[in-house]
């Protein structure tokens, strides 16, 4: 088919109030202009204040919806979010070796902003041996990070260990995430499979809106490759997205609020990009 629109995939957990998870996913895949399917692994009953419920879809029917994309859609890159449990995790690997779905970045989504579990203590081995050997990039937040190294984080320096530690557990690209810092500035720090290393730097919005800015990123890193972005480029042009989402606040709700997505991409400051601190 010529000219087909890029499409890409996420498979998630919804959030009720529209923030986070399959919500913040297809409203950036919108921002950017790609098409998005969602495969939907888990239903949260949740607002910006916290988790109230979870249900898991079954894994047949998780199998079927993947499925169903796969032999109609032509989706070129893909993310992972919210996975839940162990049982979600395989199943979702066995069925994204069977198709090709083209890039993978994996949001390895663990606890969410006020608190709630969103992955299985028992499920974070199979993320790391199932899923993180078949993604093109990992996304881990500073939590994350420390609990796939086993190893903690106090310095920039610790950063960059603990992104080695994650790629040699078989994560091709890494790229962490400083959201969860506490300094002026938020430092996001980035190793690609050929040992080329960044930091990507901006000013720390004083805001608590932030709710799905995980999501946001790794979904808008995922849009960008299906436009035909260099990975190197698609993580810069993400980032410079996710800040302006942040930046041009809406008010919505009693907590962590949510972000304003049809901020410009264009628009959007550029990071700061440094080779070392
Ligand atoms: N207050 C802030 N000001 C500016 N940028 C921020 C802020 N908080 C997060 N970011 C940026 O948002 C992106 C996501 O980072 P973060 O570490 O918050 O991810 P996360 O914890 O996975 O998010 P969530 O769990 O809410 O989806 C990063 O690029 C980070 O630099
Ligand atoms: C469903 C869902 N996915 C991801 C997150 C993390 O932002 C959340 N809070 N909820």
């Amino acid at each position: 088919m010529a000219n087909e629109t890029p499409q890409v995939m996420t498979i998630a957990g919804t959030d009720s109030s529209g923030g986070a998870g399959v919500s913040a996913d297809l409203k950036t895949f919108f921002a950017h202009h790609v098409y998005g399917a969602n495969v939907i692994v888990s239903v949260t009953a949740q607002n910006t204040i916290g988790v109230q419920d979870v249900q898991m879809v079954t894994p047949d029917m998780v199998t079927q919806q993947l499925t169903s994309v796969g032999n109609d859609l032509k989706i070129s890159a893909f993310k992972t979010g919210m996975l839940g449990d162990a049982v979600t995790v395989h199943t979702v690997a066995a069925a994204i070796l069977k198709q090709d779905f083209g890039d993978y970045i994996l949001d390895p989504v663990m606890i969410a902003k006020g608190g709630a579990r969103l992955l299985t203590e028992q499920a974070i081995d199979a993320v790391i041996s199932d899923l993180l050997p078949l993604a093109t990039l990992v996304t881990p937040n500073l939590p994350e990070a420390e609990v796939l190294a086993h190893s903690q984080i106090k310095t920039h320096e610790d950063v960059a260990d603990v992104a080695k530690r994650i790629q040699l557990l078989g994560a091709k690209n890494v790229l962490l995430k400083g959201g969860h810092g506490n300094e002026k500035k938020v430092y996001d720090y980035v190793l690609l499979e050929n040992g080329e290393h960044f930091w990507m730097t901006s000013q720390r919005v004083d805001t608590v809106r932030t709710h799905g800015t995980g999501d946001t990123i790794s979904a808008a890193i995922t849009a960008q490759l299906a436009l035909g972005e260099t990975l190197k480029n698609a993580i810069i042009t993400a980032k410079a997205y996710v800040d302006a989402t942040i930046r041009n606040g809406i008010y919505v709700g009693h907590g962590h609020g949510p972000l304003n997505h049809s901020a410009s991409v264009i628009d959007s400051n550029q990071p700061e990009v440094l080779d070392d601190l």
